[in-house]
C-alpha cells in the first residue's frame, strides 16, 4: 500500500479499525476507502467484519442512533424512511454515460462528468460528526464462480443492519480474495436527518450508477431500494457485468416445486416490484432459494442459478395468518431480528399493517406519526395504518422453507422460467410457449404490469417492462434481449419457458383467482417440464386440459374447481392479445435503437397466427375449441 495513503487510514481509522482492515490485502480497496474518507469527511470510521460481535454494535448503533425502535417482540424492531423517501426514486436514478453512449429513453442516465462532478459537490463532507461504516458482503455463494465480492460506506446503521441480514458476510471472502477481488463498490450517505431521524434534504436525493468503476453513489436517502448498495444497485452492476461475461443477473425468485415421489423441480420467475415474487418463492410446501435477484450460469451446458442475496426485503402488505403461513410464523418468531419498516408500530410495542388478519389498533405511530383509525390527510383521504410499500427484513436462515441447495456453490439446476405481471386482461393464468425464442420474446419480452406503490409516482398505470427488469437495465434493451436469446447458445438442454397471471380478471373487473390459486399453477407446470401431462396447442402456447387442472385444485387447495371457471380463464382473448402486440411492438421500437429482429419475427408470426384463429373462432377460443394435445 502506498505509504501516504497507508498513514492517512491509519491515522482516520485508528489502531483497532485499522488493523481489521489491513487483514484484507487490496491496494484498489484502500485507495477507494481512502478517497470517500477525505470526501465524505466522517468523524469516525468502523470497519464491519462477520463477527456476531460486529453485527450486535451495528443493530445497537441503528437503536441508539434512533434509525430504529426496539419493539416488544425480542429482535423485533422497526425503521421509519421518511414519507417522500417510500420507495425507489426513478427520476433521479441515473446511468452515468459518456457522450455518445446510447441507452435509449427507456434507462435514464446522465453525462459521467457532469453526474461525478455533481455527487462531488452533494456529497463534500456530508458524514461530517457522524460514523462511516464499512460493510462487506458476498454475492452469491461463498466461493463459487457466482460469487461478487461487495463493499459498502454508509452512515446509516438502519441500511448497515439490513445489509448484515440480507447477504452473506464478505468480510473472510474479502480476505481470502486478496488482491485479485474484482469487487463492487458502494457509497451512500442519508444526509442530514429531521428530528425523527429520517432523510432532511430528499430534494439532493441522487442515486448514480458508474458502470466503468463499478461504483453506485446514493445520497440524500434511507428506503432500502435506494442504498442497499448490495440490492438494487449491485443489480445494475451485475447485469453489466454478466452481459460481458456471458452470464445473466434477472428480477427473479428462485425456488424448488415438489412434485411427486420426493422430486423437486428449480424454477426462476420474473415479476415486477410488488407483482408476486416473494409471495410465490414463499408457498408453502415449497422450498425457497430466493425471492427477488438471481445470478444464472451455463454449467458444463446446463441453465444454473444462485439467489445472490441471503435475505428478504419483502412487502408486508397483505400478508396474513391464512394465505401466507411460513412467512407469518417468520414475522412472529422472537429471538431472530427482523426489522419492520413502514408499518404501524401499536402502543403495546407491536406491529400492525395493512391486511394484517388481527384487530384494527385504537391508536399507534406510522410514517406519517400518530395515527388513528379513520384519520385523514390533508386533502381528506384516509391515511392507512402502514404504507403500500411497507416491508419486513429478515435473514433466510430463519424460514423453515428454506431449500437445501440455497448455499450449493454450483446453484440449482433451472427447469423453468416464470415470466408474469399485473395483467388484467389479456394472458390466461398460465402457458407454456412454443420454444425458448418464442418464450423470451412472447412472455419475457412482452411483460406488460401496472406501476406498484414499490416506485414514487402513479400507481396502477400499464407499463411495459421487459422481463420485469427495466427498472435495473444498465445495458441498452436490444442488447439485454439478445443476450438472453442467446443464453441457449452452448445450453445441452434449456428450461421450459411459461407466462402466468395471477391478475386476470372477469370483464366486470372481478379477479378470477385466489392468491392460493398459483399453487396448482407451479404443480402443473412441475409435472409439464416432468413430461408427465400433456397440454393443449393454441396459438400463444401450450395451456392446461381441465382433467389435469381439477384433481390439482382438490388435492391441494381443497376445492372444486368447475370447468365454467376453467373456460373463462383460460379462453384465449384474441383481440386483446392482438393490441398487446401493437403495443409491445411499438414500445419496443420507441424504447430502443437496437431491437434484435427476433422480436419482430416472433410478434409478427403470432399476430398472423391469432387473425388466423379469429378467421376460424371468433374473438374467443374456448380451450375446447384447440384439436392438439401433446
Ligand atoms: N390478486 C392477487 N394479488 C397477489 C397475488 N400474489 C401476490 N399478490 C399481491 O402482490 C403484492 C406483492 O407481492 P410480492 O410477492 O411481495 O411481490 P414482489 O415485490 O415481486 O416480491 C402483494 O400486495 C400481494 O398481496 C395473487 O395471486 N393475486
Ligand atoms: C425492493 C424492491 O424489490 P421487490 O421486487 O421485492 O419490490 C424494489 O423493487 O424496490
Ligand atoms: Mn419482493
Amino acid at each position: 500500500m502506498d505509504d501516504n495513503v497507508a498513514k492517512f487510514l491509519e491515522e482516520r481509522l485508528g489502531g483497532e479499525q485499522y488493523a481489521k482492515l489491513t487483514k484484507i490485502s487490496n491496494g484498489k480497496l484502500y485507495d477507494f476507502i481512502a478517497h470517500f474518507i477525505k470526501l465524505l469527511d466522517p468523524a469516525s470510521v468502523f470497519v464491519c467484519d462477520d463477527s456476531t460481535g460486529d453485527l450486535s454494535y451495528i443493530s445497537e448503533k441503528a437503536i441508539h442512533d434512533g434509525e430504529e425502535q426496539r419493539l416488544a417482540m425480542n429482535g423485533h424492531t422497526i425503521h421509519f424512511d421518511s414519507p417522500l423517501d417510500q420507495g425507489r426514486d426513478k427520476e433521479h436514478t441515473n446511468i452515468l454515460v459518456d457522450p455518445g453512449e446510447e441507452m435509449g429513453p427507456e434507462i435514464s442516465t446522465r453525462d459521467r462528468t457532469e453526474g461525478l462532478k455533481d455527487i462531488g459537490e452533494v456529497m463534500d463532507g456530508i458524514m461530517r460528526g457522524r460514523q462511516m461504516l464499512i460493510v462487506f458482503a458476498t454475492l452469491g455463494p461463498n466461493g463459487s464462480e457466482f460469487a461478487i465480492p461487495a463493499v459498502q460506506l454508509t452512515d446509516s446503521p438502519y441500511v448497515a443492519h439490513s445489509e448484515k441480514l440480507l447477504y452473506r458476510p464478505g468480510y473472510e471472502e474479502f480476505i481470502r480474495q486478496g488482491e485479485q477481488a474484482h469487487f463492487f463498490k458502494f457509497v451512500h450517505s442519508e444526509g442530514e436527518l429531521t428530528e425523527s431521524k429520517t432523510t432532511k434534504n430528499i430534494d439532493k436525493r441522487r442515486i448514480y450508477i458508474d458502470l466503468k468503476d463499478d461504483t453506485v453513489y446514493s445520497a440524500n436517502t434511507q428506503y432500502a431500494g435506494n442504498t442497499l448498495g448490495m440490492k438494487k444497485m449491485a443489480m445494475r452492476l451485475a447485469i453489466h457485468r454478466g452481459s460481458q461475461e456471458g452470464w445473466l443477473c434477472e428480477h427473479m425468485l428462485v425456488m424448488g416445486i415438489h412434485g411427486p415421489h420426493g422430486r423437486v423441480t428449480y424454477f426462476t420467475g420474473a415479476f415486477p416490484s410488488m407483482c408476486g415474487k416473494t409471495s410465490t418463492a414463499m408457498l408453502d410446501g415449497e422450498s425457497i432459494v430466493g425471492d427477488d435477484i438471481a445470478y444464472l450460469r451455463k454449467i458444463d451446458g446446463v441453465v444454473r442459478a444462485v439467489n445472490c442475496e441471503h435475505g428478504m426485503f419483502g412487502i408486508i402488505l397483505g400478508v396474513n395468518s391464512k394465505d401466507d403461513p411460513i412467512q407469518w410464523k417468520a414475522l412472529h418468531a422472537p429471538g431472530h431480528q427482523v426489522i419492520f419498516s413502514n408499518v404501524l408500530r401499536t402502543d403495546d410495542g407491536g406491529v400492525y399493517w395493512e391486511g394484517k388478519d388481527a384487530a384494527v389498533p385504537e391508536h399507534g405511530v406510522n410514517f406519517k406519526g400518530e395515527w388513528t383509525p379513520g384519520k385523514l390527510d390533508k386533502d381528506g383521504k384516509p391515511v392507512p395504518a402502514s404504507h403500500a410499500n411497507a416491508r419486513f427484513t429478515l435473514g433466510l436462515g430463519m424460514l423453515e422453507n428454506l431449500d437445501k441447495n440455497v448455499d450449493n456453490p454450483d446453484g440449482v439446476e433451472v427447469s423453468a422460467y416464470v415470466y408474469g405481471g399485473r395483467d388484467s386482461d389479456t394472458w390466461v393464468p398460465v402457458e407454456e410457449s412454443i420454444d425458448w425464442a418464442h418464450g423470451i420474446v412472447a412472455f419475457g419480452a412482452s411483460i406488460e404490469s401496472e406501476t406498484t406503490a414499490a416506485t414514487i409516482g402513479k400507481a396502477g398505470v400499464r407499463q411495459h417492462n421487459p422481463m420485469s427488469n427495466l427498472d435495473f437495465l444498465s445495458i441498452p434493451l436490444g442488447k439485454y434481449l439478445q443476450i438472453n436469446v442467446d443464453f441457449a447458445k452452448g445450453a445441452k438442454w434449456l428450461p421450459k419457458i411459461f407466462g402466468v397471471n395471477y391478475f386476470l380478471q372477469s370483464r366486470h373487473g372481478k379477479f378470477l383467482n385466489g392468491k392460493n390459486d398459483k399453487k396448482v399453477w407451479y404443480k402443473w407446470m412441475e409435472l409439464r417440464c416432468n413430461g408427465d401431462v400433456k397440454a393443449i396447442k393454441t396459438v400463444t402456447g401450450w395451456i392446461p386440459e381441465y382433467k389435469d387442472l381439477a384433481p390439482l385444485f382438490k388435492d391441494i387447495i381443497g376445492r372444486e374447481y368447475t370447468h365454467e371457471e376453467y373456460e373463462a380463464e383460460f379462453s384465449l382473448r384474441i383481440p386483446e392479445n392482438l393490441s398487446k402486440i401493437d403495443r409491445v411492438i411499438a414500445s419496443w421500437k420507441n424504447s430502443t435503437h437496437d431491437t434484435p429482429e427476433v422480436l419482430f419475427t416472433e410478434l409478427e408470426a403470432q399476430r398472423a397466427r391469432l387473425l388466423e384463429a379469429q378467421k376460424t373462432f371468433g374473438d374467443e377460443v374456448k380451450p375446447s375449441q384447440w384439436s392438439v394435445i401433446a
